[in-house]
């Protein structure tokens, strides 16, 4: 702000009566110019005006010709967040009709006052008529149809364009990224031969609910952090931003369940690709290339759904074995798939993750389980005492009962999967009568199995690596 001195008064004086004339000029230039001098001069005015202030203002329009501006997209969703007693005007946006989400938009008019490093930023929600490219008319008035063009006015003192440009535009970008990713509805992309089809996802699952080894959980949640931060180092080394799990074991240890929870975590879609559906190569790579950034690629029961090499088609090819991509009978490999990946997205930059299930691990094609072609080898095991606690937790709100003794003696024993574990806790909603349900198929387990020797669980941490 300016010192009021005498000079500045005069100043101040001198501004008002040209913005006086600007008005008087205006009324009479409406009636006797012609519009397009009309707009000449009103802007020559404003320029005037403008030019004794000491505010620089910049502009962000809604589409730069027929592209969106996405500075004013993020600008909007971050304002939205700056409502304050002040803001008079907002509008209210809900696009899909079942979901309880809504958009929150500031109304045309209204001004928002943002303080950043102590500085005052003044944005306010504009809109101007502009005539299109394509010139059409309304027949009625006889006049040429302009076209609503909405814009963002940011108003600060000239003194601080640097940090505007240089820092608070940085922030607003990033915080409407932020934004946008807690809003975001996930999808969940299926594909047919030739095309995804999407459907919202709304998966209940998350790290909190899954029966998973407290480190184990730790230890995913941890890598999947670094991995959305390291861009950078990605593209130093040169390399695609992608990483790899492989998630193996039984039927109904929580494999689809925990992509589920990690795509909740970090707000990513996920493309549950069908490799059974696909007859060429060339039909995976059209699929490949329209996975968007920020998605999984998840492949289910991989044992299953693809043929390998035959070991002998291997030996021959053993020189070139990076470059083979389909096995005799035409079909693709795991291997094929993670080589075209990284031709493909090494070009896009964006992240992706890509995870595969099995059921049977030792299956797999050895080239698969090589260092470096999946980042993570993750093992569902049985259920375990802490996993049970949590399911116990999900299922009846339930931290402590007589019977957890008990049971968790039993479950160390034998092998019963979480999903049966849920199954007990869901068929009532009676804590006791559950945990009763349960105690009693793990004694039955335990009668049968009496003898028979336990199989998956010491493998957990010899075949887990990264
Ligand atoms: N580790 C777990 N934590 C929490 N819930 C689990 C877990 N494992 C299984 N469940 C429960 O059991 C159900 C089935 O699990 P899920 O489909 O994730 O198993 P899966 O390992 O993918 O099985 P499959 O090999 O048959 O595909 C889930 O919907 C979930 O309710
Ligand atoms: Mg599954």
């Amino acid at each position: 702000m300016l010192p009021m001195t005498t000079n500045n008064s005069a100043l101040l004086a001198t501004a008002a009566s040209i913005a006086a004339s600007a008005v008087l000029i205006r009324t009479l230039a409406s009636d006797l110019l012609p519009s397009s001098a009309e707009e000449y001069f009103s802007e020559k005015i404003a320029y005037m005006l403008e030019s004794l202030s000491s505010d620089l203002i910049i502009t962000i329009e809604e589409f730069d010709g027929a592209i969106t501006n996405h500075m004013y997209k993020a600008a909007e969703s971050y304002l939205a967040t700056k409502l304050n007693k002040s803001t008079r005007r907002i509008r209210i946006n809900k696009q899909e009709e079942d979901s309880d989400n809504f958009e929150v938009k500031i109304d045309h008019g209204q001004e928002i006052v943002d303080l950043f490093e102590g500085i005052k930023f003044r944005w306010r929600f504009s809109s101007k008529n502009s005539k299109p490219s394509i010139q059409t008319y309304n027949h009625r008035h006889m006049k040429p149809n302009t076209m609503e063009t909405k814009f963002l006015e940011l108003k600060f003192n000239k003194k601080h364009k640097d940090t505007a440009l240089k820092s608070y535009m940085p922030f607003v970008l990033s915080q409407a990224k932020t934004i946008k990713a807690g809003i975001k509805t996930l999808k969940l992309y299926t594909n047919d031969q030739y095309s995804w089809e999407s459907v919202n996802f709304h998966h209940p699952s998350t790290f909190e609910t899954m029966a998973l080894d407290v480190e184990l959980k730790k230890e995913v949640m941890q890598d999947l952090a670094r991995f959305v931060k390291r861009k950078e180092y990605y593209k130093r080394v040169g390399k695609a931003w992608k990483r790899g799990y492989l998630l193996y074991g039984p039927p109904g240890t929580g494999k689809s369940s925990l992509v589920a929870a990690m795509a909740n975590f970090l707000r990513f879609d996920i493309y549950d690709l069908e490799l059974t559906e696909l007859k060429s190569n060339s039909e995976l790579r059209s699929l490949l290339a329209k996975v968007a950034n920020r998605s999984i690629l998840l492949v289910e029961d991989i044992d299953c759904s693809v043929n390998f090499e035959s070991r002998e088609n291997k030996k021959q090819s053993q020189n070139q074995e990076e470059s083979v991509t389909e096995s005799d009978d035409g079909k693709v490999t795991l291997s094929g798939l993670l080589n075209f990946v990284d031709g493909l997205w090494s070009s896009c930059g964006g992240e992706r993750i890509i995870v595969f299930t099995t059921n049977y691990k030792d299956k797999l094609d050895p080239a698969l389980l090589r260092p470096g072609r999946m980042d993570m080898h993750i093992h569902m095991s049985y259920c375990t005492p802490t996993g049970f606690r949590v399911l116990v937790s999900n299922y009846h709100a339930l931290d402590d009962h007589q019977l957890f003794g008990e049971i968790e003696g039993l479950i160390k024993e034998v092998d019963i999967t979480p999903a049966e574990v849920a199954e007990e806790m869901m068929k009532t909603d009676d804590a006791d009568v559950a945990l009763q349900g349960l105690l009693k198929v793990l004694k039955e387990r335990k009668n049968k199995t009496a003898g028979e020797p336990k199989g998956d669980e010491t493998e957990e941490d010899e075949n887990k690596d990264h």
